[in-house]
């Protein structure tokens, strides 16, 4: 079998793999490609947009820079630079207008649009909003309305748990998603970014480097082989 060339692991895409197709209900919708994209650090900016504010309130703290930065958790590379910073990068992000301002990822507006726009394809913003919730799951769907318009708020999958989702594929920033559900139906793309971009992929994992690679390539490759 030919691989995409995004697949860094060398992965098997779905021969073999975990079927969605035992969660559809129906013949017709059996043939369709159910995507789910996350929002932070995928579709909006977390990482440029949590230290542009950081920096601004906390100018005479260490910050460490998007090139600098390991591990999915912000707060806790943070907390190891200096003792109580975690709360600091938490009140970052806990703040009203944190998630409302995110810019968008280079690409990613065009790319989810013409996701949505593909045949037979259904396309899920499948996003975990934070547990002080005065402001980010509001901030969310305006965020969505604001970038992709009214009718994209029938896409908004808002879940702490991602493997309870049932889908094709979910291309996601974070490297290890866990879960009630020890076999999630979905296969992960890994999303790059500057948290992740330093770990070697294994088969049978996938990586999407940006929106500008050939993320079609991959949809079609799990359409062929699911
Ligand atoms: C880095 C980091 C993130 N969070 C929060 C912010 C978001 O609500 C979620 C991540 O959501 P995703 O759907 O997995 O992109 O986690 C946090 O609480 N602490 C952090 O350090
Ligand atoms: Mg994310």
């Amino acid at each position: 079998m030919s691989l995409p060339k995004l697949l860094r692991g060398g992965g098997a895409l779905s021969a073999g793999l975990r079927n969605c197709r035992t969660c559809s209900s129906s013949a017709t919708s059996a043939r369709r490609l159910r995507v789910l994209v996350d929002m932070d650090g995928v579709l909006a900016d977390f990482e440029g947009g949590f230290l542009k504010k950081y920096r601004a309130l906390y100018p005479k703290e260490p910050y460490i820079d998007l090139e600098d930065r390991r591990g999915f958790w912000v707060s806790e590379q943070y907390e190891k630079l200096k003792p109580g910073l975690s709360e600091k990068a938490m009140s970052i992000w806990e703040a009203k207008n944190f998630f409302l301002d995110l810019d968008p990822i280079d690409g990613a507006v065009e790319a989810l649009k013409e996701m949505s726009r593909l045949p037979s394809t259904d396309v899920f913003i499948c996003t975990s909003p934070i547990k002080r919730y005065q402001f980010c799951p509001y901030e969310k769907y305006a965020w969505v309305e604001r970038h992709f318009g009214h009718e994209f708020l029938e896409q908004i999958i808002l879940t702490r748990d991602k493997t309870v989702v049932c889908a094709d594929l979910l291309i996601d920033d974070r490297p290890d998603i866990t879960g009630a559900e020890p076999n999630p139906r979905w296969e992960h793309i890994l999303f790059t970014a500057c948290h992740n971009r330093h770990l070697s992929m294994t088969p049978p994992d996938w990586r999407l480097p940006s929106w500008r690679e050939d993320w079609k390539e991959l949809l079609d490759s799990k359409r062929q082989h699911s």
